[in-house]
């Protein structure tokens, strides 16, 4: 009995011994299977950053990211806003803006570089965003970084805001940057966004390059065109279907270019104060637009970068329909991207889109839209564009100044409720032919353009440290 007993108890302890055993080779196979998962992953990681290099901003930006002057946030997820703190605080800070994001690049396109590279070639670095807007983001960070190695203190305080999703409206990033200052009281002096840049040889006529300095931005209209008709058998067409009916209406707007405006906007003063470096007869021309703004639109408008300034453009962006060769496409739907001149209104664009298509069967959608901004003040006392200009004189005396009005929507209108005065400049020299590559092919940006923009910050941060700007009739050039 005992002995059976015995025998009971070691087939139990047995069995027991063993069930533990399985238990923890399976508890070994799934920790090991996940070591390698989690291995693999890292393994992933690394290959990536050998191809990219990627390194993070504390790093190469380490005063940035220790100094006790400069808080740093994360906001909605991926865009960032640095405090940097002033040692007086009577005096109202400004800000810096730029994005970290970008519109999307392939190389089969036609880049002589592949977009995401980074590669140098004859003293170009190529890659999409070199300049919307990645040189502003390393220029400004760079900027504070050597500011703040040499040990400089900033008088006045400042605020730097990187989006991430600029390219689709903003409303995450900027939005969120933009609520949280103002959660917090703040009212800025002006703001700094990207936008126009230098122009050396763009504009026809003009001596020498000129800083176009956007006081204002256009406004934007996204609407949605779409035609239904019966889903049928491709050997039965009726007359007309979804496709044909849309693709008519797309000819009707773009064969009826909206209304010239040139002149009834801030253009009036860009060319005011472009004027003296015109030869004769422009010079003269450009001092009497009011004479001469029929003759001048009709100039302009021949070249699409130039027309931008003359009229509310459209662009039809996407156009969708079908799904087989055989099949009646029962829906076909077009997005057409507006951007309106100030002299007009988004309700003014919407109606006249409608009145040229004048087919009921098109069914008209606003996805997104706005009018244009308001203008930023550019005279003697204005204290952004005072500073900004100084800046710009100082280290290219051979630039003529002006205010205008940027083409492309940025970031930089979430703040309106922040401060008076916006202005939408890149320290970015654009010559004939590069403002194409602006979201086109081999965008790039020059090394030596790359190290302007960074001693343009440096320089912009240290003006902006003046209390009141000097009486005017020292002129512009005496801060
Ligand atoms: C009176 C002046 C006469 C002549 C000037 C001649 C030529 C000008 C040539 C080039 C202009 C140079 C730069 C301007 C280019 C781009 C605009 C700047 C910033 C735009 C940034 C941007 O791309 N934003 C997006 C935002 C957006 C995203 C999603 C949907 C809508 C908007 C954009 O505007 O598309
Ligand atoms: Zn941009
Ligand atoms: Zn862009």
């Amino acid at each position: 009995m005992l002995v059976h007993n015995k025998w009971r108890i070691i087939r139990l302890l047995t069995l027991v011994g063993l069930s533990l055993l399985l238990v923890l080779l399976i508890l070994f196979i799934v920790v090991m299977s996940r070591t390698f998962t989690l291995k693999e992953n890292l393994g992933l990681q690394f290959a990536q950053w050998e191809n990219t290099t990627i390194i993070s901003a504390d790093i190469i930006f380490p005063n940035v990211f220790s100094s006790s002057l400069v808080k740093h946030e994360v906001v909605g997820n991926y865009s960032h806003l640095f405090t940097v703190l002033g040692t007086d605080p009577e005096l109202v800070p400004y800000m810096l803006l730029a994005h970290i994001d970008v519109v999307p690049a392939n190389e089969v396109d036609g880049w002589e570089a592949p977009p995401f590279s980074a590669k140098e070639l004859n003293g170009f670095i190529y890659g999409r965003g070199t300049i919307d807007n990645k040189q502003c983001v390393m220029g400004i960070l760079q900027a504070v970084e050597y500011l703040l190695e040499r040990g400089y203190v900033p008088r006045r305080g400042f605020y730097i805001g990187l989006g991430h999703d600029e390219e689709v409206y903003g409303y995450n990033g900027a939005v969120n940057i933009a609520k949280v200052l103002k959660s917090g009281g703040v009212k800025l002096q002006y703001i700094l966004d990207e936008g126009l840049a230098v122009m050396d040889g763009i504009i026809t006529g003009l001596n020498g390059p000129a800083a176009l300095i956007g006081v204002s931005e256009k406004g934007q209209a996204t609407v949605k065109l779409s035609a239904s008709t019966r889903l049928g058998h491709s050997s039965m067409p009726p007359k007309e279907n979804s496709i044909g009916i849309l693709a008519a209406a797309i000819t009707r707007l773009e064969e009826s270019p909206m209304p010239r405006l040139f002149g009834y906007g801030p253009e009036q003063s860009t060319f005011e104060h472009l004027a003296h470096k015109f030869q004769f007869p422009l010079r003269f021309m450009m001092s009497n637009l009011w004479l001469f703004n029929p003759l001048l639109s009709r100039v302009m408008e021949r070249r699409p970068d130039m027309n931008a300034f003359v009229r509310t453009t459209t662009a039809v962006t996407m156009f969708n329909s079908g799904v087989k060769v055989n099949v009646l496409p029962s829906h076909a739907e077009a997005f057409v991207n507006l951007r309106i001149h100030p002299a007009q209104t988004l309700q003014e664009v919407l109606d006249l889109i409608k009145s040229t298509i004048s087919d009921n069967r098109v069914k008209l959608e606003l996805v997104d839209g706005f009018d244009s901004l308001p203008i930023s003040s550019y005279d003697e006392q204005s204290f952004g564009y005072q500073i900004i200009k100084k800046t710009l004189l100082d280290m290219f005396p051979q630039v003529t100044v002006a205010p205008s009005i940027c083409i492309g929507n940025t970031d930089s209108r979430h703040y309106m409720d922040l401060t008076q005065d916006i202005y939408r400049f890149n320290p970015t020299w654009l010559r004939p032919g590069e403002p194409e590559r602006i979201h086109g092919i081999n965008e790039r940006m020059s090394v030596q353009n790359y190290e302007e923009i960074v001693l343009f910050y440096f320089q912009l941060i240290q003006e902006s440290d003046i209390r009141i700007l000097p009486p005017s009739h020292t002129g512009q050039h005496e801060l």
